[in-house]
Formats: structure tokens, sequence, C-alpha cells
């Protein structure tokens, strides 16, 4: 099924992703300001596959935001045409654009004395939905976004400290835009929570299939969250367009290899997911369970400690077995520094989150928050070491003990 409005190709499976986003072709696109000698932006081609995450990443004043304002016409191109699916939308009308792509910045951009529900609405009414479908849109996106809608709906934008970025990434999904452009949504946050909104955003686009672009300062950051990366340098000139791995493996040019940066060994953490190396298992239990019951059933699994859960399997704490016996039953006690990563994380983020609660392991959560296993330091830690190896093999420098070997007689 095709949307007429949107030219996007609705819930088509590519691979095992759904992908109900739009391709997007940057045509020869130009961007002269009035006043500049040189163009902020020159000649750029550039396709974006439908369904895909691309992060636009290089030094300050390279024409990343440019770029990404000419594709919903904030900016208006100088020359050149922009598509979205097979849209031409460099004619139409500015407005009506903006209306079908989804817009975050750093702020949130939230209107300050509007509620979070009202936020979330403000496209929807303007293109004539009614008060109930809004309703319904709205609980849905905050569930998306992992806000409880009962609790945070009337809120005001100032009450809602790190969730600012959640409603402002549920209010550019409002009115199920096939694209969604996002101008370095998560600068402005503490590092933990922005490995929380990474992985809510991949485990989201995972979900719906949505194409986004995103702005951002960070390399890492756009390693990890996107299917391409692209490298500009001044002018909005492209140095590489590719997928992470192949940017890490075989730099475009000595400008890319210099801003990749002599750390790319260990880059290639950010390339390696939580979901992709092994978990120990954990031993849960729930609140108000007898504390002698629940330490018998992790002695004959042979742990230390166990993961208490509240009644929809969310961490709270992780007490040892001595703490647990403590007390007759299990307490409600909530743990507000516990160490907790996403299948998605990267083994980067899982090293942070354990340094950051001074603790040599993590919890891995699924999109529900729900305990899955733990992440320990010893598995991070083969981890680098495999890699380390495979870098200096790969290097092509003859290693201590192949020289040996292949001098020996
Ligand atoms: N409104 C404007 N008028 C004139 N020049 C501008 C305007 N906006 C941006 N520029 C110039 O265009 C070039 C590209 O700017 P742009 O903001 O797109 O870069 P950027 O890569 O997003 O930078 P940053 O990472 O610092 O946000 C810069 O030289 C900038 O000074």
């Amino acid at each position: 099924m095709t949307d007429e409005k949107t030219g996007s190709a609705a819930d088509t499976v590519a691979g095992e992703r759904t992908v109900t986003g739009a391709s997007i072709r940057l045509d020869g696109v130009v961007k002269q300001y009035r006043g500049q000698t040189k163009p902020a932006v020159q000649k750029l081609d550039l396709d974006i596959e439908a369904g895909h995450i691309v992060a636009f990443v290089g030094p300050s004043g390279c024409g990343k935001t440019t770029t990404l304002k000419m594709i919903n016409r904030l900016i208006e191109p100088t020359e050149g045409r922009i598509f979205i699916g097979d849209r031409d939308v460099t004619g139409e009308d500015p407005d009506k654009l903006r209306q079908s792509i989804g817009y975050v910045i750093q702020s949130g951009g939230l209107f300050p004395h509007w509620s979070v529900a009202k936020n979330i609405g403000a496209i929807p009414r303007v293109l004539g939905w009614n008060a109930q479908r809004i309703a319904e849109r709205t609980e849905y996106l905050l569930d998306l976004v992992g806000l409880d809608a009962a609790t945070f709906e009337d809120r005001l934008p100032k009450d809602m400290s790190g969730g600012q970025q959640r409603v402002g990434v549920a209010r550019a999904l409002a009115a199920d835009s096939p694209v969604l452009l996002m101008d370095e949504p998560f600068g402005a946050v503490d590092p933990i929570t922005r490995v929380r909104l990474q992985d809510k955003l991949i485990a989201i686009q995972h979900e719906l299939g949505k194409t986004i672009v995103i702005v951002t300062h960070d390399f890492e950051e756009a390693t990890k969250l996107g299917d391409k990366v692209l490298i500009l340098s001044e002018g909005g000139h492209i140095e590489q367009y590719a997928t992470p791995e192949e940017i890490l493996a075989k730099p475009a040019t000595p400008f890319v290899e210099e801003f990749v940066g002599s750390g790319a060994t260990l880059a290639h953490l950010t390339l390696s997911r939580v979901k992709d190396v092994e978990h120990d298992p954990v031993v849960t239990a729930r609140i108000g369970e007898p504390s002698d019951e629940v330490i018998g059933r992790a002695r004959a699994q042979g742990v230390t400690w166990i993961v208490v859960v509240d009644g929809d399997g969310r961490a709270q704490a992780w007490p040892s077995l001595d703490e647990v016996a403590t007390k007759d039953r299990v307490s409600d006690y909530v743990d507000p520094r516990l160490p907790v990563v996403a299948p998605s994380s990267t083994l980067n983020d899982a090293l942070d989150s354990m340094l950051a609660a001074s603790q040599g392991g993590v919890l891995v959560t699924d999109s529900r928050g729900a305990v899955t296993g733990a992440l320990t330091i010893a598995t991070v830690m083969a981890v680098i070491r495999g890699q380390l190896s495979d870098a200096r093999a790969g290097d092509g420098h003859v290693t201590y003990t192949a020289h040996t070997e292949g001098t020996t007689p």
C-alpha cells in the first residue's frame, strides 16, 4: 500500500525489519547564504534508504545542520532538488511539507506553556484529527517512548527533566511521518540518560521502520545509531558515506582517518553490542518473597547475588545474599544507581555504565525494561582483548611470535 500524501511504502518488510519510512534523495543541492563568499553546502548528492538511520557527522561549520534543514525546507536550497520517496518536494508548500516530516531539536523544542499531551497533539490537531484519535495516539506514543501516559500527559515540559527529549520524539512521531529529522537531539543530556535515549531510539526504529536522519557531533553516537554514517568536511563535502564497520575498517580519506582518530581500535567497542556477547543468567526475586527461599534458590544456581524485580519484571535492586539475609522478606528498596543496559547498547555504553556505578557488571533488560541477564566486566575485557589482537594482526605488523617462527630454521 502506498500512502499518497507521503509517498511512502507502508509496512513493507525488508529482511527482518518493517519499513514505513520513505527514501530521501538530494540531487545537486547547494546552499549559498547571503553575504558568504563560499557556499555552506556545495553540490551535494545523497541517497538515504527508506527505513534506515543515517547519522551526519563532521567538524563544526561543515554544513550538517544546513543539509538537514534543507530536507524539510526550514532552509531553502539555492540550487538542486530534494526527493522524499518519489516526490520532488523542492517546490512544495513548506508548511505542508513540514507537517509530513518529524523534527526533533536539542532542547526538545516543546511549547513551554502547553501540557505534554497538547504538545504531542499539535500536528494532528492542525491535520484535523478528532479528539479521540489524538488522545489514543498520544497514549500510544508516550508508551512507545517509555513514559506512563497517566503520570505525564498533563505535565508541563519544565516538570519533565530528562523526559523532554522523549516527549520531543513522541511529538515528532505524532502524525506518523515517514521521515524523522533530528538535530543533536541528545546533545544536552547527561551520559547515562543519553545512552538510554539512544537505545530507546533504536528500539523505536526497529519497531516502526522510519527513515531517520540525525546530526551529531559525536562519532561514537553516529556509529551506534547509524546504519550508515555520512562524514562531511567544509562546504558539505562528502568524505565518506558508508556503514560504521566500513568507515572503521577502511577510512576513505586522510580526513576520515584523522576524524575517526587514533582510538579507532577501541571504537570497535561501539560496534559490538550487548546482544552479541554472552550474558550471565540472573536469579530474580519478587518484593516480599521469604528471604530464606530466595537464598536457597540462588545457592542452588551457584550465584552470590540476586535481582529484585517488580511485578513487570523490572529491576529494583541487586543485593548480595548476605544483604538479603538481613531481612525476613525481600525488601522493596529501589537502588537509584542500578547499572542497566539494553541489548542494543554498545559494549562501550556497558563499560561506562559499570564505571559510573562503580560496579563490575551491568544488568541487561529488554525493550520493556524486564531483566534478561547480566554482563560482567570480564566478558567485556575478553572482547576488548580479542579486538586488540585482531586489530594488530590486521595491521600487517609482524608479531613477536610470527617473527620468531618465520626465522626459525
Ligand atoms: N543563517 C546563516 N547565515 C549565514 N551563514 C550561515 C548561516 N547558518 C550557517 N551558516 C554558515 O554555514 C556554514 C555551515 O553551517 P552549519 O550550521 O550547517 O554547520 P554544522 O556542521 O551544522 O555546524 P555545527 O556542528 O557547529 O552546528 C558555517 O560556515 C556557518 O557559519
